[in-house]
């Protein structure tokens, strides 16, 4: 199966791209794939690193105020749309999919536009401004959340989870944990503000390292995001230095691991992630960004919370103090911890990747 496949702005629209492309071929090894992203977004530098042919259009996001720059950016669209479409030509796909971002509005919408087959996914509950746009071309749409079904059309709908869910379902915890040279024998804390940094969250931990040798049975996995990463060591070093059990990064490009050795995670609400953790039956405290679309984040986060498998802070309650404490809550209490990773994994759907390659089968061989 040859597939273009598009998605961007931030890893949470392009990691599930990845996944699918890593199932596509895991049915079908030969299947050539193009990656159709921005020059601007994530994509242009993960996509790349993974070894997959890497194209970008030029095209910007609508702003939801009246504003001439949409305008432009409708301008943009034709553009990049014209451009996506002699992409697609010289490459043939069998199938073009998009996974979100704005980047695969000109692309799934140029495919549509040749006839080719086409598949969206959505991750959140509440779906974006793209996926609504192209879910009138598409022929399906896989969402994550059977609530987010009642925003598309009837008929072409289908619940199938996130694709990445099921390639962090087979990781191998071990190999995550040695590949950062941490200590064994501890609880290891994740604490991640999504695909780029939360600067609030950044914050919090600035203010609780120098207590962190206060917990020796705890190891500290921090990411602060590659923009946050100089600004955060300095201010860490001047309060004392990196704590014996903190190790920080500014980016993890082998997550899934990672995710498979941890015991808890620290993290913002965003869809992919949440996916990812549920996989795994993972507990979690969830920071949800105030500065998305329609507050979907804590919705995302919410909703994990009455399943008893998050707990949710916002980001006007968080501090240092508070995280500290709320960590130590969750991880001195082991049968809260076996409730909390009973409740997530129940959330989980693993085997997404291939309910959305049997979808791809059904559109491309009808
Ligand atoms: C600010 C913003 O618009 N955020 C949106 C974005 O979030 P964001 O891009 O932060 O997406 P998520 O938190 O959902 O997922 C991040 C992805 O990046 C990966 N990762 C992250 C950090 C790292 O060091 N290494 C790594 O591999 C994670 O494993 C995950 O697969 O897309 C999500 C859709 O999925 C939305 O729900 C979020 O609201």
């Amino acid at each position: 199966m040859d597939i273009v496949i598009s998605g961007g702005g931030t890893g949470g629209h392009i990691y599930p791209a990845l996944a699918l492309i890593k199932e596509i071929k895991r049915h079908e090894p030969g299947s050539r794939v193009l990656y159709i992203g921005t020059e601007k977004g994530l994509e242009s530098e993960i996509v790349p690193k993974e070894g997959i042919p890497f194209e970008s259009v030029y095209i910007t996001g609508f702003k939801r105020s009246l504003s001439f720059e949409n305008v432009k950016t409708i301008m943009r669209f034709f553009k990049a749309t014209r451009r996506a479409k002699r992409l697609i030509r010289e490459f043939k796909p069998d199938v073009v999919v998009g996974t979100g971002g704005y980047v695969c509005g000109p692309v799934v919408y140029a495919a549509s536009s040749l006839g080719i087959p086409t598949l969206i996914h959505e991750q959140n509950v509440i779906p974006g401004l793209t996926n609504k746009f192209l879910s009138r071309y598409a022929d399906r749409v896989a969402v994550t959340f059977s609530g987010s079904a009642s925003y598309f059309p009837q008929g072409k709908t289908v619940v199938t989870g996130n694709p990445r869910a099921t390639e962090v379902a087979h990781a191998d915890g071990r190999a995550g944990l040695v590949s950062l040279h941490v200590p064994s024998g501890k609880k290891y804390v994740l604490i991640v503000g999504g695909s780029r940094g939360a600067k609030a969250i950044n914050e919090a931990v600035i203010q609780m390292a120098p207590k962190l040798c206060d917990y020796p049975a705890y190891h500290f996995i921090y990411v602060t995001g590659e923009v946050h990463y100089d600004k955060t060591m300095e201010a860490i070093k001047n309060q004392g230095g990196v704590p014996e059990n903190m190790t920080i990064r500014p980016f993890i490009y082998n997550m899934p691991e990672v995710l498979a050795g941890i015991d808890l995670i620290v993290n913002r609400a965003g869809a992919s992630f949440l996916a990812e953790i549920t996989a795994l039956g993972l507990p979690s405290i969830l920071i949800p960004s105030p500065y998305v679309t329609n507050n979907h984040q804590e919705k995302n986060g919410r909703w994990l919370e009455e399943q008893g498998a998050s707990r949710v802070i916002t980001e006007s309650q968080l501090n240092g103090s508070l995280l500290l404490a709320e960590i130590d809550a969750i991880l001195r209490d082991s049968a809260r911890v076996d409730r909390m990773r009973q409740a997530a994994k129940a959330l989980g759907q693993p085997n997404a990747a291939t309910l959305i390659y049997k979808e791809l089968q059904a559109i491309t061989c009808p």
